[in-house]
């Protein structure tokens, strides 16, 4: 058995001499949730229907689920769940009749669909809206219903494109849960497209930073901040504050602390020290502080998010959401 449950190769898509895809090469291991992040028209929405089947590459090879999504679409159709931005739902029918729909057109008897389909309705938390029509769903709940919607057919990979746009904060962070809650108890992988960097940030253990169609970069958000950011000053923040009887002064303390090696800059604002360094020297700084006599109340090492991460990647373009 194959380690990775999505493997692209040199995946290219182009649209006259438009190159959309550019040559992508990607792995995801089972379980992963994994997050594409990118500017408009980076081609996540491409690569997301080339890994459906739906689209076919340029060259290169996908394969999801140990098919060749590209020949075998159907295979990988019967194994993925693909939730787009917004689901087409019967809106005359009950949320729980177009779930029942679903897992008829996906070959599962009346009987048993009933079943599963009020199973998944409790999941997603839509019990008590299960038998009110989806026209009168909210858009959380309509996202909700289209969770249930994919998982009907108990698939082993969930593909999300901007699934929480237009839903409440709350409301979000409920459906993020979920997401993470179905990956970690049934082991589901989840590919999720979004612009929205604290989602990501938040929920995904790897992400794919995507722009004009290449893979810019990939890995955890530690690693990528750790790869960027390694000739980057490191900033420390400390807060100090001196006894009124003691005989060393703001001034003092800035000197002393200048005076460490590998620091490059001391910035006083209050009682707060900002200090840029070649290096770490976190526990050199408490040394210092606490010698000088002065009282050391927090020592703060800026860590890179995400957002500065896409921020480096993205800064020289403008077009991202
Ligand atoms: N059928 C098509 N014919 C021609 N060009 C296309 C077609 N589909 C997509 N493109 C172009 O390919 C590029 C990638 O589009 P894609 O939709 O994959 O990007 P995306 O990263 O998903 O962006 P978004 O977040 O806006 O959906 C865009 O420049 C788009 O205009």
């Amino acid at each position: 058995m194959n380690e990775y449950i999505i493997e692209l190769a040199d995946l290219t898509k182009q649209y006259g001499n438009y190159t959309a895809v550019d040559h992508l090469n990607l792995t995801i291991r089972k379980g992963e949730i994994f997050g594409l992040l990118g500017p408009n028209g980076a081609g996540k929405s491409t690569t997301i229907l080339m890994m459906l089947g739906l689209t076919e590459p340029t060259s290169g090879r996908v394969r999801v689920c140990n098919w060749d999504a590209t020949r075998y679409p159907i295979e990988v159709k019967k194994r993925v769940g693909y939730l787009p931005e917004d689901v087409g739902f019967y809106e005359d029918y009950t949320g729980f009749e177009n779930i029942v729909y679903t897992a008829q057109l996906n070959g599962i008897g009346r009987g048993e669909a009933a079943q599963r389909a009020q199973q998944l309705l409790n999941r997603v938390g839509l019990a008590d809206a299960a038998h009110k029509k989806a026209g009168k769903y909210s858009r959380g709940m309509r996202q909700r219903l289209g969770l249930a919607d994919v998982l009907i057919k108990n698939p082993e990979v969930i593909i999300l494109d901007e699934p929480t746009l237009g839903i409440d904060p709350k409301g979000v962070q409920e459906f993020l849960s979920l997401i993470v809650q179905l990956s970690r108890e049934e082991g589901l992988t989840v590919l999720l497209s979004s612009h929205h960097l604290e989602q990501i940030q938040a929920i995904c253990d790897r992400v794919g930073l995507f722009v004009k169609g290449k893979l810019l970069a990939e890995g955890n958000v530690h690693t990528l901040a750790g790869n960027l950011f390694t000739s980057e000053p490191l900033t420390i923040e400390a807060h100090i504050t001196i006894p009124v009887t003691s005989v060393v002064t703001v001034n003092d303390l800035q000197r002393m602390l200048q005076d460490i090696e590998g620091v490059l800059t001391v910035a006083i604002q209050g009682n707060t020290f900002q200090i840029d360094c070649a290096r770490d020297v976190t526990s050199q700084i408490a040394r210092k502080v606490i010698m000088a006599g002065a009282d050391l109340n927090y020592l703060h090492k800026k860590e890179y998010g995400l957002e500065d991460i896409y921020h480096h990647y993205f800064k020289e373009y403008e077009s991202y959401a």
